[in-house]
């Protein structure tokens, strides 16, 4: 993907949703930078599973930016009573976990570029982020610079 002049290749694995699965799942996202936890937008249960995985994963992998996707937005479009959860909701919850928010289709492709452009971005500018601090160091007793200050709100 391109982000300005840079290429960033992902590499995405797609792990079984069950919590049956949870030990296998680990060795799946282990150092893993991103994580993009689905829910089926017409199934509350399935919002359930999702933040069970929040929780896992930032027990687990702390450094791990999550993204939380609601799949099936083409049904909503088809009728909005189909919507079993609530957007404002899960935007409250996003911003307690510090993740970001996307609502999907892979039907229609709703949102889906976008939300892949997000991770590569995200990952372009903590990695610079790492790179800086990697090089100068950080002293605690400087006022924070812009750009040290925006990467730390990605
Ligand atoms: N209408 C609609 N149906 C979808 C969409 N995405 C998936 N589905 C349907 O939902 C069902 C489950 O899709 P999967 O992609 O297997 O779901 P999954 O989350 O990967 O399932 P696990 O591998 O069991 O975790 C299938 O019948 C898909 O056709 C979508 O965006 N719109």
């Amino acid at each position: 993907m391109s982000v300005g002049d840079r290429t960033v290749t992902l590499g995405i694995w797609d792990t079984a949703g069950s919590e049956r699965y949870e030990a296998m799942s680990r060795i799946y996202y282990r150092g893993a930078k991103a994580a993009i936890v689905c829910y089926d937008l017409t199934d509350s249960s399935s919002f359930e599973r999702a933040k069970f995985w929040v929780k896992e994963l930032r027990s687990l992998e702390e450094g791990c930016q999550i993204y939380l996707c609601g799949t099936k937005s083409d049904l909503l479009e088809e009728d909005r009573r189909r919507r079993r959860v609530d957007f404002h909701d899960v935007q409250d919850y996003a911003d307690n976990i510090k993740a970001q928010l996307f609502e999907t289709s892979s039907k229609t492709g709703q949102s889906v570029d976008e939300l892949f452009q997000k991770v590569a971005e995200d990952y372009v500018s903590v990695a610079a982020f790492q790179v800086m601090t990697e090089d100068k160091g950080v002293d605690l007793g400087q006022k924070p610079n812009p750009y040290f200050y925006s990467c730390c709100h990605h």
